[in-house]
């Protein structure tokens, strides 16, 4: 039996026992820094299941993101996404998923946030349905912030986590009446450079899985799921064979835990614009193991404009223009809520990006009105739930849904929108309208390097002028600063025909990170990851070949192995 795992001289908490190793099994590395309550996750048990999950998975994973970049390069020589001819079968024939489980057939409001331990428990206390603890966008994926977010979730899913604020004397417990957990793991794109199995990096996603299936669906099934679960959220898939992917992983899963095949559900988000052509075929592959689609608006957005990169005529205006009253955005939302009804689940709407805006009511109450559109829109359209960024919105997006659906729990058979069939692929494509701004581009630049910076020290949502940024929204600003820059857009608006150059670029650099520094003040700017974040955003917005994610090159500098050594992928 190998055994790896070094003390940690950084972390200076209780939970760190001056020396310590993961006992781990045979071809497993764990890169990590022993800490020791992360040895209750990293169990060799867990290790075990996890290493079982990559042995048996990791080629196919390979050969779908080969697939996606095969896609890639279609698009890039001018191809479309669209529907597939050899799945028409799937689209017209008659099929339903299997029957919803009881416990979370109402949704209407569920609330995000990353597997934090304090957020844990006010998410899981806050009023709403549901909350999905996120290994995702709103993380940071750094081996610290991974390890702690499956110890915190063990310890919610016992019913046993608690948190002691010791600066406001508070401490923090469950409530007897909680929301149901689902848990979002990584992408597919993403390695765990933590954990080598068999000498190559695990994958993210089957890390945050396997840990915290194995170490929870059995109490999860007693105490929340009422026999189903766990509950799973899936993000940023873009064909239906990595739908297929999971269905097996899950049947592996609930093989091993000796439990139903069905038992574990998942909602797929729907966020990449390839995926909008594969809905149904996303269901299909997963009709055992679904609770429906979610608008993934934010992270769909930004792979608008990734599949496009190579389509001068289809440029992005001003982020802030592009919401979803755009027709491809509306398309995109009644063609989900169609495809889901008909196949009896859930369509799950999307994330306002508003946030409470504490100091000023009148502000605020403005932020929360723009809030309560975007959800009428949503219930109206015929979602049957929707997302909430922050505890402070619940109550009034919760009202928002009650008032409009009555009191059923979901609006499954009641709103089928049989006229988003004769939706077409140019409708769910259409080019946003609005103009181009150089303060588009200097907000863009301010907010890509003020999050990389969040990012880079461990923080993977924050509340930048006034609106939740996280993984997805930050992508937007990168990849539309490129696509400006790639084209050379001429910006709108001062009649002066500027075009966006290097030249240009350079200067709004410069002048954004001194506005940033005036913000944040000159300490916290020295101390902080922003010239890094900079040096990182900077080379993206102008690399000739658009990178895949921003957090693929960002995740090198949050990789650190023990005995300590910087590593590179
Ligand atoms: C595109 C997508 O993928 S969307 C999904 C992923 N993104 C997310 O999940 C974002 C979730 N939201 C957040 O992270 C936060 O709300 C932020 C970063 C946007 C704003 O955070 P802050 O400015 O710190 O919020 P604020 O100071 O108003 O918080 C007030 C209280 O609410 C709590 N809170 C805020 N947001 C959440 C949340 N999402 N879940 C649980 N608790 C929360 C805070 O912990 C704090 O609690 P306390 O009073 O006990 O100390
Ligand atoms: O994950 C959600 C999104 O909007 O992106
Ligand atoms: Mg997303």
């Amino acid at each position: 039996m190998a055994i790896r795992g070094m003390m940690s001289d950084r972390i200076t908490t209780t939970t760190l026992i001056p020396m310590g190793i993961y006992e781990v099994p045979e071809g497993v590395e764990v890169r990590g820094m022993f800490v020791q309550d992360f040895a209750r996750v990293l169990t060799r048990e867990a290790l075990e299941f996890v290493a079982g999950l990559e042995r048996e998975f990791r080629r196919r994973i390979i050969y779908a993101l080969e697939c996606r970049r095969e896609a890639k390069r279609r698009y890039n020589d001018g191809g479309l996404p669209g529907f597939d001819p050899a799945t028409r079968f799937v689209r017209e024939g008659e099929w339903t998923c299997a029957a919803l489980p009881p416990a979370v057939a109402d949704r209407k409001v569920e609330i995000t946030g990353p597997v934090e331990r304090k957020m844990v428990i006010n998410a899981l206390n806050s009023g709403a349905k549901v909350f999905m603890a996120d290994f995702e966008d709103a993380l940071s994926p750094s081996w610290e912030n991974l390890m702690r977010g499956q110890v915190n979730l063990k310890d919610a899913v016992e019913g046993t986590i608690s948190f002691h604020d010791k600066a406001r004397n508070r401490v923090y417990k469950l409530n007897d009446q909680t929301a149901k957990l689902f848990v979002r793991p990584r992408g597919w794109h993403l390695p765990e450079n933590h954990i080598h199995i068999d000498g190559q990096p695990a994958t993210g996603c089957l890390v945050d899985f396997g840990l915290y299936f194995f170490h929870n669906h059995a109490t999860f099934r007693r105490t929340q799921g009422a026999g189903f679960g766990p509950f799973f959220y899936l993000p940023k898939m873009e064909h239906s064979r990595e739908a297929k992917i999971w269905n097996c992983v899950f049947e592996r899963a609930e093989k091993m835990a000796g439990i139903e095949n069905g038992s574990i559900r998942a909602t797929v988000l729907i966020e990449t614009l390839p995926a909008v052509f594969q809905m149904d075929e996303i269901l299909y592959e997963l009709r055992d193991h679904s609770v429906g689609l979610n608008c993934g608006r934010w992270d769909y957005i930004f792979s608008y404009v990734k599949t496009f990169q190579g389509h001068p005529d289809r440029l992005l205006p001003d982020r802030v223009l592009v919401g979803m009253t755009q027709h491809f955005m509306r398309s995109y939302s009644d063609l989900l809520i169609r495809t889901c009804h008909r196949r009896g689940v859930h369509a799950m709407g999307g994330m306002a990006a508003q946030i409470p805006i504490r100091d000023d009511p009148v502000a605020n109450e403005a932020a929360l009105e723009l809030v309560r559109k975007d959800k009428l829109r949503e219930v109206r359209a015929g979602h049957d739930g929707t997302w909430a960024a922050h505890p402070g919105l619940i109550p009034a997006i919760m009202e928002v849904f009650q008032n409009n659906m009555g009191n059923i729990p979901n609006q499954i058979h009641k709103v089928k929108r049989e006229d988003a069939a004769n939706l077409t692929e140019q409708d769910l494509i259409q080019k946003p309208r609005g103009v181009r701004t150089m303060e588009g581009l200097r907000l863009n630049t301010r907010v890509g390097i003020h999050y990389l910076a969040a990012w880079l020290t461990g923080t993977g949502s924050v509340p930048l002028y006034n609106l939740m940024e996280d993984a997805a929204t930050a992508e937007i600003s990168r990849v539309q600063n490129w696509q400006w820059l790639k084209y050379g857009v001429e910006l709108d608006g001062d009649g002066l025909g500027v075009h966006v150059t290097r030249e240009l670029f350079g200067r709004v650099v410069e002048e954004e990170m001194e506005r940033i520094e005036r913000e944040v003040g000159k300490e916290r700017f020295n101390k902080g990851m922003y010239k890094e974040a900079c040096k990182i955003f900077t080379r993206q917005c102008t690399a000739p070949i658009l990178d895949d994610f921003l957090t693929l090159d960002a995740y090198n500098h949050i990789v650190v192995h023990h005995p300590k050594a910087s590593s590179r992928l």
